[in-house]
């Protein structure tokens, strides 16, 4: 049975400060049964990590952590870059790679997010993949062969047992940031293609234990009837992932009603 699944994309936006205040309201103010039911976590910038794990460790929140990017490196001479073994001795369970916004402005291929994808495997730190079209792919009607390829690509050389420990999110580039999300249908479609994929190329096991997220104008209102679709286990979330009430009261309707 795939846990429900709630991870906040920050992207550029909050500093370390921000960042305490607002894992604290978010754990404090979704009650603990939710917790059992839905499973949240925070992807904030590099620089707020060290913050989040001295206080998600400290006073044991519920919580979990990532990260936004991961270098397809261990360790050398790549200015800039952070790697896997330093995500992963800060206790990150997630890192997103593949993201439509490192895709179209960092110039990500396949093939990088493919190395990134190991890269974090290889370190136990579940990859978060991300696929999805922009909107000529779509009204070409290409999208559904357009995003399992990329899927199959970024999988490319991994393990049976590894593709297990991803997670897709469908993200499809037209939804995000815009207010326009697509309807539950269209992202099961999707999501359901990306699951056949799945089970066509690893088996049907792996593939039921794999989580699929929608991403892209997800809110409070919008994520029921999100997660009742078969096969969207939960939602990567941009904009309502940085108003602590609003990403709780989304984690709470995610788990299956709203707060009380
Ligand atoms: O890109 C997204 C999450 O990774 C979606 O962003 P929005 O929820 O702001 O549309």
């Amino acid at each position: 049975m795939r846990q429900v699944f709630i991870a906040g994309n920050w992207k550029m936006n909050l500093n370390h400060l921000e960042a305490i205040a607002l894992v604290q309201k978010i754990a404090f103010s979704l009650p603990e049964k939710y917790f059992a039911k839905v499973e949240v976590a925070v992807l904030p910038p590099f620089t707020d990590i060290r913050s989040i794990q001295t206080m998600v460790d400290g006073d044991k929140l519920k919580v979990r952590y990532g990260a936004q990017d991961v270098s397809r490196y261990d360790s050398g001479a790549y200015t800039g870059e952070v790697s896997a073994p330093m995500l992963a001795k800060l206790g990150c369970s997630y890192v997103t790679v593949g993201h439509s916004e490192r895709r179209e402005y960092h110039a990500e291929t396949d093939e990088l997010v493919n190395a990134k994808v190991k890269a974090a495997l290889k370190h136990d730190i579940a990859p978060i993949l991300c696929v999805g079209e922009k909107l000529d792919v779509r009204e070409a009607g290409n999208h559904v062969e357009y995003t399992t390829d990329q899927l199959i690509a970024g999988l490319k050389g991994c393990k049976t047992d590894q593709v297990s420990k991803v997670v897709v999110a469908y993200e499809p580039v037209w939804a995000i940031g815009t207010g326009r999300v697509a309807t539950p249908q269209d992202a099961q479609e999707v999501c359901g293609a990306i699951r056949a994929k799945l089970a066509e190329k690893y088996g049907q096991e792996i593939a039921e234990q794999v989580r699929i997220l929608y991403g892209g104008s997800v809110k409070s209102g919008n994520i029921g009837d999100l997660v009742k679709q078969d096969d969207i286990d939960g939602a990567l979330v941009g904009g309502a992932s940085l108003d602590a009430e609003e990403f709780t009261k989304l984690s709470a309707m995610a788990a299956g009603g709203p707060l009380p």
